[in-house]
C-alpha cells in the first residue's frame, strides 16, 4: 500500500507545506542529497551483511567486511548535530548529539578499538537494528523533503523504534559488557598515574559509567520519539519544552 500525503487540505497538511516553504531552496536541496546519500549507505550496508551471511552461512567476520562502510556512514551522521545547531532542521541539538554521538562511541572507540569483541552476536544484533533503523529514518526524511511521503514509511519511522530502539540498545550495552575484560587486561585507552602529565584515567571504570548513562539518557530519547509519534501519527500538539 502507498497512499500518499497530498490531500493538501487538512491543517497538518497545510502547517507541513508552511514549515517547508520556510525553508529556503538550497537547503532543501541539500538535506535532500544528503537523506538519499545516507539511505543509499545503509542500504549498501545491509546488501554486504545479507550477502556476507548468505554466502559464509556464519556472522563470524561480518563486522570486519562492512568497518569502512559503517565507520563512513557513521561519523558523516555528525552532519546531523550541526544541522540541527545552525537552524536547518527543527530538532534538538542535545537530543540529536546524544544519538549520534554514542553511535559513533559504540562504532569507533568500542568495536572498531577492540578485534576480539567484533564477532559478538550483540554486534551482529545492534548492526542489524541500527540498519533496518536508518533505511526507514532517511527515507522517510528524503520522501517528505520531496513531498511523497507512501504511509508504510511513516508509519514504519514512528512505530518500529517502539521495538527497535529497546533491542538496539540491548545489542550496545551487550557489546559494551563483552569489551569489558579485554580493555581491563590490557588497560587500552588508559593512564595510571605517576606520569609527566600527571592525569589518570581508567577506560574500564568510565565504560562502566557509559553503561550506567544509559538508564537516565535512553528513556528521555524513547519518550522523544514517543512524542514525535504522538505528533505526526496522532496530529497531537505538543508543546516542546527548551531543550
Ligand atoms: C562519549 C560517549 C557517550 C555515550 C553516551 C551513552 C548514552 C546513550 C544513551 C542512549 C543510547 C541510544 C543508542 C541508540 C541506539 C539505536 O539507535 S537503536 C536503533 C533504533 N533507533 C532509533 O529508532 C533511533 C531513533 N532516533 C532518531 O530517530 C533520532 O536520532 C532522534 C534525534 C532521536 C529523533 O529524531 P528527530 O529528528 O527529533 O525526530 P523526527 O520526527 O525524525 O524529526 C523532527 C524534525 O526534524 C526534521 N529532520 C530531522 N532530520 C532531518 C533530516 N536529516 N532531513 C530532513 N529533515 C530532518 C524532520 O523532518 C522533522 O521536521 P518537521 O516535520 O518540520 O517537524
Amino acid at each position: 500500500m502507498a497512499s500518499t500525503e497530498e490531500d493538501g487540505g487538512s491543517v497538518e497538511e497545510k502547517e507541513n507545506n508552511n514549515r517547508k516553504r520556510t525553508k529556503s531552496a538550497v537547503t532543501v536541496a541539500w538535506l535532500t542529497f544528503y537523506n538519499i546519500a545516507m539511505t543509499a549507505g545503509w542500504l549498501v550496508l545491509a546488501m554486504t551483511m545479507m550477502r556476507f551471511y548468505i554466502q559464509k552461512g556464519t556472522h563470524k567476520g561480518l563486522y570486519k567486511s562492512i568497518a569502512r562502510t559503517l565507520k563512513f556512514f557513521q561519523t558523516v551522521a555528525l552532519l546531523e548535530v550541526v544541522h540541527c545547531a545552525i537552524g536547518i532542521v527543527r530538532t534538538s541539538v542535545i537530543v540529536t548529539g546524544v544519538q549520534v554521538c554514542s553511535r559513533i562511541f559504540m562504532v569507533w572507540f568500542i568495536t572498531n578499538s577492540i578485534k576480539q569483541i567484533q564477532n559478538e552476536e550483540s554486534v551482529i544484533l545492534f548492526l542489524v537494528v541500527w540498519t533496518v533503523t536508518e533505511i526507514t529514518r532517511y527515507s522517510f526524511y528524503t520522501f517528505n523533503l520531496l513531498n511523497h511521503l507512501p504511509y508504510f514509511i511513516k508509519w514504519a519511522r514512528y512505530n518500529m523504534f517502539i521495538v527497535m530502539y529497546p533491542i538496539g540498545v540491548v545489542g550496545e550495552l551487550m557489546t559494551v559488557y563483552a569489551a569489558l575484560p579485554y580493555v581491563r587486561k590490557t588497560g587500552m585507552l588508559s593512564t595510571r598515574l605517576p606520569n609527566k602529565y600527571n592525569v589518570s584515567f581508567d577506560y574500564y571504570y568510565f565504560l562502566i559509567i557509559v553503561m550506567l548513562s544509559y538508564i537516565p539518557l535512553f528513556p528521555q530519547l524513547y519518550f522523544h520519539m514517543l512524542r514525535q509519534r504522538r505528533k505526526v501519527l496522532l496530529g497531537e500538539i505538543i508543546v516542546e519544552k527548551d531543550e
